[in-house]
């Protein structure tokens, strides 16, 4: 078969920022940028990253000789816009405007269709996102915090989480449609979502909402104390949301969010970075054990996946935890650059319409 269409995605996380080029389904190239905390500390806010992010892109492109003029698409992880369904979304104006303020919180992925647009609209063609940070599939029953004027948000790792849990049921010979898993990605932050028959019913919000402590986040807080510390006088509002996120978690403990020098620390006989990372391991399990009570108890498989799934020790910290509540399947990394390029494809082939944002029913989701 002739190949049709060059697809540029590009996938900015909190620690990195990952591009892919692919002819149809095919990657061609691939490359994770990882970015040192300093070379994203000099940033007060997440959209002052915008040129730093592109030129970044566009000069890792130039280097490898691949010619810009000749994509016929551009998609990226969509950021923190309202709550939507999952599927492939055109870039427009209001999603561009819920981006750069942020409508939902301050993430890298905010920058992925900002900078999908930039990039696509030089060369006229289309731009799009897929499963953003906030596809919404909650149970109703999920959304309770105990604090009606603060309902519970899904804001976690939709796309690749959708797609290792459809490469799992492959796996395993199943539809994800029939199939209750728990999923538990681990990477700048750490979300764990309970899939049922193809439904993320719940889900921690991994931004700043709750579940386990990562790589650079806090993750749940005890809410007494973050509220004296808010109003301690001690500190500016932007200063205690980088205590949550950016500088919580093992960046607090431990001056790093990255696992590998943790993990180096312990092989050299540092006894409280092995403890913080236990404890990390620990509140991931914690947190696997309260998706199973979702799925009341019926869980076909827990799935691994993220950056972090690729330290050995590390999973084994989990698995002592929960190897009694099903089979544990890991899948390091993602594949979110694939998921990316195949949501890119249906479109482009007519396999599938886009999606309007916000709504393509009016009715919007609520927050
Ligand atoms: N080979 C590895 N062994 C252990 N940890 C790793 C490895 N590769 C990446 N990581 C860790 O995974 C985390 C980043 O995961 P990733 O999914 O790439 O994050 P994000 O997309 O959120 O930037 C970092 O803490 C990084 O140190
Ligand atoms: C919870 C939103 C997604 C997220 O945390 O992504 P990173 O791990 O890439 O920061």
């Amino acid at each position: 078969m002739q190949l049709q269409y060059r697809i540029l995605v590009i996938n900015p996380g909190s620690t990195s920022t990952k591009i892919g080029v692919f002819d149809d389904n095919i990657c061609i190239f691939e490359k994770t940028i990882r970015h040192e905390t300093k070379e994203i500390a000099r940033f007060d806010h997440i959209i002052d990253q915008y040129d730093f992010r592109k030129q970044v892109i566009l000069e890792q492109l130039d280097h490898e000789g691949i010619n810009v003029s000749k994509f016929h698409a551009i998609c990226a992880r969509g950021g923190l816009l309202r709550p939507i369904e999952g599927g492939t979304y055109k870039v427009n104006d209001t999603m561009l405007h819920d981006l750069r303020i942020g409508y939902n919180g301050e993430h890298a992925s905010n920058l992925g269709g900002i900078i999908a647009h930039e990039i696509a609209s030089g060369l006229n063609i289309p731009a799009y996102i897929v499963d953003p940070v906030v596809v919404d599939e909650l149970d109703e029953i999920a959304r309770f915090s105990g604090v009606p004027e603060i309902p519970r948000k899904s804001i976690f790792h939709a796309l690749n989480q959708k797609a290792v849990a459809r490469k799992a049921a492959k796996d395993m010979g199943r539809s994800y449609e029939d199939m209750r898993l728990i999923v538990t990605h681990m990477g700048g932050g750490i979300t764990v979502g309970a899939h049922q028959n193809g439904r993320v019913v719940d889900v921690n919000n991994g931004l700043h909402g709750d579940g386990p402590f990562s790589p650079e986040r806090a993750g749940t807080v005890p809410a007494g104390d973050l509220v004296a510390l808010c109003f301690s006088g001690q500190y500016y509002r932007d200063e205690v949301m980088k205590k949550l996120v950016g500088n919580g978690g093992l960046m607090a403990y431990l001056q790093t969010n990255d696992a590998r020098d943790v993990e180096e620390k312990i092989a050299s006989g540092d006894q409280e970075a092995r403890l913080v990372y236990e404890a990390m391991a620990y509140q991931i399990a914690k947190e696997i054990g309260s998706m199973s009570a979702v799925l009341s108890g019926k869980v076909d498989a827990i799935v691994l996946t993220g950056g972090l799934a690729y330290g050995k020790t590390f999973i084994d910290m989990i698995s002592t935890h929960i190897d009694w509540i099903a089979d544990i399947l890991v899948y390091p990394g993602e594949d979110e650059l694939q998921a990316l390029a195949e949501g890119a494809l249906r479109v482009l082939r007519d396999e599938e319409i886009p999606k309007v944002y916000p709504r393509t029913d009016g009715k919007e989701l609520t927050i």
